[in-house]
């Protein structure tokens, strides 16, 4: 490893000491006989100043660098107020890794040419910021779990069955066999609830979705909780929990970087439990009342869950679904056989759903049911249902989209800027 210090570590009381610096040419202007470079790292930048009669060498070669080529620096920092970062280094050396004549990306790119060209976007400090808010979302996440006695466990990408529908599922050979790729680890989870009671997993998750719409990937990560013995209700108070400590925290140690993307944060500190609650019949009556053609029994998508979202200031709960409009494996409400109990959050500011969670099914002959009822095979299920045969208990879990939750955090117009490689229908390189 190059012994380097990093843009944000050189401060102006280190004026006079020597530096070097490892980089990629970010800006560069020449005036009269000085050469400025505002070289990048993954710290962020730092003016650099080639003076002629400084050193004629690095001055003659900095005068040939283009922008991203690849540089180490070295020279002397002088507090400077008009610098960028308030202080700027005195360079009297320079090594040329890699000098780049023309850099593919200029200011006027399109959003499909930076997708065609995504390996170089990579470069840009504001993508950069983004995978820092993504990863600290993440590390709140992962602190939070711990904390609270989550057990993380690794579930399976090949397997055999839908759990979201057979419509939005990538099928593959596997040997002699047909498997696909997986839609949600929650199947998986609900076994390992047997051994480990409240799991936790991040994975891939893949939906062959053919709708084209801003929220929808057809590979995205899905950070997903499964609990015994925890109802609806419970788990409501997990995901809030969760989601608000992921949210503060990622305020609390990306504040620069969720500044490049938003302004007015008020409904991410508006993120604290409890989060509201709305059932589906006061949606659909919201709805209704705004206009909306929506009749009771009809899902909402994504046109409908952002006027929804135009009545609250933070995040919040919608549960109580139809039980014909939700998945197999969810418990009917015993108190509305129509329902199941089922919630999803929907993010403010038009994001809608970031999280799918509900009580399961712990009932081995009403799941069989359930199955049957969906057109789907319980020989495909066995296993499965075998969960409900072998000391089966109340149990409960969701998903959550982590680049739902990222494009919300940051006002994303985009689910695909918020990872690093966007899959789409359309897209699937680089
Ligand atoms: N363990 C569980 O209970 C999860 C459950 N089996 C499940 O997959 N629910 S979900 O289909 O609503 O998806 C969960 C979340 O996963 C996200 N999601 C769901 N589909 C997508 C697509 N296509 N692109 C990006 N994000 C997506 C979105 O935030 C959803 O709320
Ligand atoms: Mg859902």
């Amino acid at each position: 490893m190059i012994e380097k210090i990093y843009c944000m570590d050189v401060k102006p009381k280190m004026e006079g000491e020597r530096v070097k610096l490892a980089g990629w040419v970010y800006r560069k202007r020449e005036v009269g006989n000085k050469v400025f470079i505002v070289l990048r790292d993954s710290s962020g930048i730092i003016q650099t100043i080639f003076m002629k009669d400084l050193s004629e060498d690095a001055y003659e070669k900095a005068k040939q660098v283009g922008i991203e080529s690849s540089v180490i620096i070295e020279g002397t920092v002088k507090s400077d107020s008009r610098a960028p970062t308030g202080v700027e280094i005195q360079a009297d050396k320079i090594e040329i890794l890699q000098n780049v004549e023309f850099f593919p990306i200029t200011k006027d790119a399109s959003d499909e040419f930076l997708l065609d060209v995504r390996h170089l976007h990579l470069h840009s400090p504001k993508v950069g910021s983004v995978m820092k808010v993504k990863g600290t979302l993440m590390q709140a996440a992962r602190e939070w779990l711990l904390q609270d006695g989550w057990y993380e466990v690794f579930p399976p990408i090949l397997v055999t069955g839908a759990v979201e529908g057979g419509a939005t599922l990538f099928k593959l050979k596997y040997f002699d066999r047909e498997a696909y790729l997986s839609q949600s680890a929650q199947l998986y989870l609900e076994a390992a609830i047997f051994g480990l009671e409240k799991v936790w997993s991040l994975t891939p998750s893949f939906r062959a979705e053919k709708s084209r719409t801003r929220r929808h990937l057809t590979e995205y990560w899905h950070l997903e909780l499964e609990a015994a013995w925890m109802d609806l209700w419970d788990l409501l108070e997990v995901e809030e929990e969760l989601v608000s400590y992921m949210v503060q925290r990622t305020l609390e140690l990306r504040k620069k970087e969720i500044e490049e993307f938003r302004k007015d944060f008020t409904t991410l500190k508006n993120s604290e439990p409890p989060f509201p609650r709305i059932s589906y019949d006061e949606a659909i009556d919201i709805l209704q009342s705004k206009g909306v053609k929506i009749e009771w029994g009809e899902d909402m998508g994504a046109d409908e869950e952002r006027i929804l979202t135009q009545e609250f200031d933070r995040p919040f709960f919608v549960y109580g679904y139809p039980k014909h409009i939700k998945a197999f494996y969810m418990k009917e409400d015993p108190e509305d056989s129509r329902k199941a109990l089922a919630a999803d959050m929907l993010a403010p500011e038009g994001y809608g759903e970031v999280i799918g969670g509900s009580q399961r099914e712990d009932d081995y002959e009403k799941l069989v049911q359930r199955i049957l009822e969906e057109g789907m095979d319980p020989k495909n299920y066995e296993w499965y249902l075998d969960l409900r045969k072998y000391g089966s208990v109340p149990h409960s879990g969701f998903g959550l989209g982590l680049e739902r939750l990222v494009a919300w955090v940051l006002k994303l117009n985009h689910i695909r800027w918020a990872t690093l490689f966007p899959r789409t229908p359309s897209r699937i390189y680089p």
